[in-house]
């Protein structure tokens, strides 16, 4: 017996909204979470990525949080497309559509790229962080697999059902990048909740020995920062970044927008207290991106 999804997406079947009337025509499932499958999709010549929730609340949640980050002046305004409900056999399933991102995660990006590509995703994922929290909410769930990064260090985050309104206990996570799993903060929707995160997101990213797999088996009593060190002591980029990672890991930003300061400190080594990086290459990308940032916002609003 076939699933309902695999009925709904087989490659050329169209699906449309019961409500706003599109119609989309699937090409293929591109992917398949704890929250719901996700087909990419053409309407006229335009790809989309269209998900379709296992669960109608958490799907409904996911939305609302979607909506509740897009706003007029920051870069989700135009992700969440459409909205609806399609019928499969006889049962109302509710889906939304997004843009559809090309890229890959960002451990074959660097893999392909070279690990100093670093200084510019972080540099765009502190962005896309700072936008969330300026909106009143925290991402929560924050790993490689949420994250698609394309072009020059290009990044995007996909997958919004971790969402939380600040000061709510988080509501959804994976425990190597949860502080609490560590013993290192609470479970509560906080900047400084993502900011951990980021910083494991950065130290799996840049660890050649692949020791994260390994820490989620490990007992709760030998999880501790001097794992983490281990692979900034080893690492010569983490080594770099250190004095960002340890505030980042201990909690001591008051904010992303002040990460984000630290950060670019550090990217340009024009912060007296920061270790000057001998990369001009990469100063030079860095340049553009914030060219390109500043271009897309003159081009949306301009
Ligand atoms: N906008 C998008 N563009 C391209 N690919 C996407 C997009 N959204 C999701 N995907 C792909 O679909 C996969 C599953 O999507 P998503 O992470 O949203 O599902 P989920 O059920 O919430 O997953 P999880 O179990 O990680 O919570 C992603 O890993 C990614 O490969």
């Amino acid at each position: 017996m076939t699933t309902w999804y695999e009925e709904a997406f087989r490659p050329g079947s169209e699906i449309k909204g019961k409500w706003h009337g599109h119609i989309y025509i699937v090409e293929r499932i591109i992917g398949a979470g704890s929250n719901g499958i996700v087909a990419l999709v053409r309407r006229g010549n335009s790809r989309f990525a269209l998900k379709a929730g296992y669960e109608a609340v958490d799907h409904q949640s996911e939305i609302n949080s979607l909506v509740a980050i897009a706003r007029k002046d920051n870069s989700f305004r135009n992700y969440l497309i459409d909205n609806d409900d399609m019928t499969v056999k006889g049962k109302d399933i509710s889906f939304y559509v997004m843009r559809y991102i090309e890229g890959q995660t960002i451990t074959d990006y660097l893999q392909k790229r070279g690990q100093d590509w670093i200084y510019v995703i972080g540099t765009n994922l502190l962005r896309k962080l700072t936008e969330i929290h300026q909106s009143g909410f925290v991402f929560g769930d924050l790993k490689t697999e949420n994250m698609i990064v394309s072009g020059y260090g290009a990044v995007d985050l996909i997958d919004f059902g971790g969402v939380t309104p600040k000061g709510r206990a988080i509501k959804q996570l994976t425990e190597v990048y949860d502080r609490g799993f560590w013993s290192m903060g609470e479970r509560v929707a906080e900047e400084s909740y993502d900011l951990f995160s980021f910083a494991i997101l950065l130290l799996k990213s840049l660890d050649h020995r692949n020791r994260f797999a390994g820490f989620a088996k490990m007992l709760p009593q030998n999880r501790e920062l001097d794992q983490l060190t281990a692979i900034m002591r080893e690492n010569k980029l983490a080594q770099q970044l250190s004095p960002f990672l340890l505030k980042a890991l201990r909690g001591e930003f008051a904010s992303s927008a002040e990460a984000l300061r630290m950060w670019q400190g550090l990217v340009s080594g024009r912060k007296a207290s920061a270790p000057k990086l001998k990369l001009p290459w990469l100063q030079i990308c860095f340049a553009a991106s914030v060219f390109l940032f500043a271009f897309t916002v003159y081009m949306m609003y301009g």
